[in-house]
């Protein structure tokens, strides 16, 4: 479903990604991880259409989108997790999950969000600024799913949380993988990502250095943690 080959980035004259090749398959979670610095966060803004200055390719759902704006990757079904929530504060719960426009004939109907996100059910009425950073993963993961994207992009869904609403979230990804949904993970918690990921990239000053099944990489884990400082 997404294809991404020879993706280089720029910030000026300074050049952050080598040629970076990324593949993620329907019902396939695949992780990329990387120190800080690494460009993972370049990775998923070049994916999501949020930066100019980049060469390769990008494909999704067999479509050319290199050169697609944003808004126009969200309608075909790119769903962005981003790493600080993007949830509006003075907005309540269901209005922020209501905010964006449905995408696909696979759009979660409110009661299905509520049934698979219980606390979202309980917090409806409440304000974004009352919610935990917990609950907001869950509402920023749920708008994704209530507009029927088709490709989740997360961008470190287990920052900063406890380790029990880290371990809902991977209940949640192993449920979105089961609907068919594609999610591609950008985690330094790679113990987490384990968990969830069939494949892993490993991504270093701009280049992908190690594509590994889970297997694979749960077997060199210590070495692999080792090699990337994190
Ligand atoms: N706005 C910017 N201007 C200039 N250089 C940038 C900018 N943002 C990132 N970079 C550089 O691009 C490279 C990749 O950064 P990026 O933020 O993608 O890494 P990352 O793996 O996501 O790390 P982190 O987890 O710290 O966000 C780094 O060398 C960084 O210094």
């Amino acid at each position: 479903m997404l294809e991404v080959t020879g993706l280089q980035a720029w910030y000026g004259q300074a050049q952050a990604l080598h040629g970076v090749d990324v593949r993620v398959g329907a019902g396939e979670v695949v992780a990329l991880a990387g120190r800080n610095g690494a460009g993972k966060t370049t990775t998923v803004r070049c994916l999501i259409g949020l930066h100019a200055q980049v060469r390769g390719t990008v494909r999704f759902l067999g479509r050319d989108v290199t050169r697609m704006p944003a808004h126009q990757r969200a309608r075909a079904g790119m769903g962005w997790v981003q790493d600080d929530r993007g949830i509006y504060a003075s907005l309540t719960v269901e209005e922020n999950l209501l905010l964006p426009p449905t995408v696909s004939d696979r759009a979660w109907p409110l009661d299905r969000v509520y049934e698979a996100f219980p606390v979202l059910a309980e917090r409806r009425k409440a304000s974004g600024t009352t919610l935990s950073g917990g609950e907001q993963q869950m509402l920023a993961i749920a708008r994704a799913l209530r507009t029927g994207a088709r490709l989740l992009l997360m961008d470190e869904p287990s920052e900063g949380l406890a380790p029990v609403v880290v371990a809902r979230i991977g209940t949640i990804i192993r449920e979105i993988k089961a609907t068919g949904a594609g999610v591609l993970l950008i985690e330094q918690n790679v113990k987490f990502a384990a968990t969830v990921a069939d494949r892993h990239y490993l991504l270093s000053q701009g280049r992908i250095v190690e594509t590994l099944d889970n297997s694979e990489f749960r077997r060199r884990e210590g070495e692999l943690l080792k090699h990337l400082g994190i």
